[in-house]
């Protein structure tokens, strides 16, 4: 045993601290020692140096008399860099409107992790997949802890367990054991034939649009048609979106839309106003009451008639919705999930499902009116596995889409629609690269700049379905596309918009051609947890006629 000083390097020598090194201590253990001692996040990183000389191994530690320094990658420890700020406001102007852009540049000017402050809240973002992947791992390091700092304080919702709650909570444990077996790949499996339904229940709206020459805003109809979608498979309500053109969103979309603002203003003034008997703290209480009321009587209604109690993954693959699925779903030690843990976290589902499934439907159809070739390249796909108007779409057949598969992806990487997944520091530590990182600090693992990091995307700006055949992304880092996030806090209802998706977009593009109306930039909304393509306007042209199989398909039949 003995005893050597070590000090992190960037730091002063004076803070060197003794630590004792067993003889049997490896050069591996002794990093994880090191690791340990420092609250260093990544052991493989760290380096030794005496006065300028690199120890590169346990027996040049033990000779050296002189304090150590602990280099990180190669570098001192250092602060995480970002602009400077102006009083109050700090960075707000440098960010907004466009904060898609404007960090873009910060991380290309500071790195791979900036630090940044709003109106007092300081934030850091990292567009690295090695830090993204420690941040979401729910470690000793980091968690899903909502606090002042964290996007989503001002909707936090402990009771709903899910998504507006921190992990480390009973609620959430509760939620997260049942919910997730109705979302799984084979239980979404099942939801096919409803998904195509919907679809198919929206084609007189379109087909009416076309007769009559108009152009349609994209989101708003995709907003109908993803709601429409999570609310018969999450809900069991049938929203009736499409039962005229001009037919408004159903009064619970309105109310979860309404009261998603509205408790971002009550909860910014404080606990004392929103305790306030009148105005805007009580009538967002009577929206929670209504939102209450709707989901409990759709709790009735799938109860009616007796259900039989049945194991999580049995109930999941024999349930006509989420609510039929929660009230029959019993697990191993004979519980259901509790009546105001379901409700609520079925209406934050509700919420997660149908705003980020509506985003990236927009994106779709923007991908295919903006993007050369990649309609026409997906409809002979359709032709060539011989889909018709009458098709039934499964799984098993969209698996065959494999085009398809890309343009998804692709789509995900250039425009994806979530942007702020955040995590919270549990300790002080030192990340990869150096970097320092107090306690409580709040990390969003940035989606759109992963996903167009030029580190990691060669020539990021250009949609190329076709990258994703390629050897440098399909051995890419795994966690440099995420876009329903990573670890045990990502979404849970992946398999669902996937299929989904996969769904509605073989029956759209059959069925009609996608012709962009507007010219000029599209706009995404800054304030909004989304992005989204506010002012996209198409025509949806019926086709009438289809190309003819391409030789490769028709040669491959004929064998
Ligand atoms: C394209 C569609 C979707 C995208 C891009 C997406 C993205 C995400 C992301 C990034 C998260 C992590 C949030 C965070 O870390 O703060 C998340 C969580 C979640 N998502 Fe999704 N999501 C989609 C569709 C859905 C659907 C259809 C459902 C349900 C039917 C759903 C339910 C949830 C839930 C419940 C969580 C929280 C999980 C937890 O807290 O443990 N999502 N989603």
């Amino acid at each position: 045993m003995s005893i050597k000083l070590f000090y992190l390097s960037g730091e002063p020598s004076s803070t060197a601290r003794e630590i004792e090194l067993e003889a049997t201590l490896d050069y591996d253990g002794l990093r994880h020692l090191i690791a340990a001692h420092f609250a260093i996040v990544e052991p493989n990183g760290i380096g030794f140096q005496s006065q300028d000389a690199i120890l590169s191994d346990v027996a040049e530690v033990l000779a050296n008399e002189d304090p150590i320094s602990i280099t990180i990658d190669g570098k001192p420890v250092r602060e995480i860099p970002g602009p400077k700020g102006l009083p109050i406001v700090g960075n707000f102007f440098e960010i907004y409107p466009d904060h898609l852009g404007n960090h873009q540049r910060l991380f290309e000017q500071y790195g791979p992790i900036i630090k940044t402050t709003n109106m007092g809240r300081t934030v850091y973002q990292t567009n690295d997949p090695q830090l993204s992947s420690i941040i979401f791992s729910e470690t000793d390091f980091f968690t899903k802890k909502i606090n002042e700092a964290h996007p989503l304080h001002a909707i936090k919702n402990q009771q709903a367990g899910v998504f507006l709650g921190d992990t480390d909570t009973p609620e959430w444990r509760a939620a997260h054991k049942f919910l997730p077996p109705a979302l799984g790949p084979k239980a979404v499996r099942h939801y096919a034939p409803t998904m195509q339904q919907t679809v198919e229940d929206a084609f007189k709206v379109f087909d009416h649009f076309d007769e009559n020459g108009e152009a349609w805003n994209v989101y708003q109809y995709m907003l109908k048609l993803g709601s429409q979608a999570v609310g018969k498979l999450v809900l069991g309500i049938d929203f009736n979106h499409f039962s005229s053109p001009d037919a408004p969103p159903h009064e619970l979309i309105q109310i979860i839309a309404e009261s998603l603002s509205l408790n971002k203003k009550v909860t910014a003034r404080g606990d004392w106003y929103a305790k306030l008997p009148f105005g805007d703290p009580q009538r967002l209480r009577n929206m929670r009451y209504r939102i209450f009321d709707i989901v409990d009587q759709s709790i009735q209604n799938a109860s009616r008639g007796g259900v039989e109690d049945l194991p999580l993954q049995d109930a999941a693959l024999k349930a006509s919705n989420m609510i039929d699925y929660a009230v029959r779903a019993t697990d191993n030690k004979g519980e259901k999930l509790p009546k105001t843990s379901l409700i609520q976290s079925l209406v934050v589902a509700t919420g997660a499902g149908f705003t980020t499934t509506s985003s990236l439907l927009s994106w779709l159809i923007y991908s295919l009116v903006t993007y050369p070739g990649v309609q026409d390249r997906l409809l002979q796909e359709l032709i060539d596995n011989d889909i018709t108007e009458d098709t039934q779409i499964t799984a098993d057949l969209t698996d065959r889409l494999t085009f398809m598969d890309k343009v998804i992806k692709e789509t995900q990487r250039r425009h994806n629609p979530s942007y702020q997944p955040a995590r919270t520091a549990k300790v002080d530590m030192i990340l990869p690269g150096g970097y320092k990182l107090p306690e409580e600090s709040v990390v969003v693992g940035a989606l759109h700049h992963l996903h167009n990091n030029p580190e990691v995307w060669s020539n990021p700006a250009r949609f190329d379905p076709d990258r994703w055949d390629t050897e440098e992304v399909k051995n890419r880092h795994k966690a440099a596309y995420i876009p329903f996030a990573t670890g045990p806090r990502m979404c849970i209802g992946f398999n669902f918009a996937l299929q989904e998706v996969k769904v509605f977009l073989p029956k759209l593009v059959y069925r009609y051609k996608f012709i962009k109306e507007n010219d000029g930039p599209i706009e995404y909304d800054p304030m909004f947890q989304l992005i989204r393509p506010n002012n996209l306007y198409v025509r949806a042209e019926r086709r009438v006629k289809w190309p003819p199989k391409s030789e490769f398909a028709a040669t491959r039949a004929s064998l």
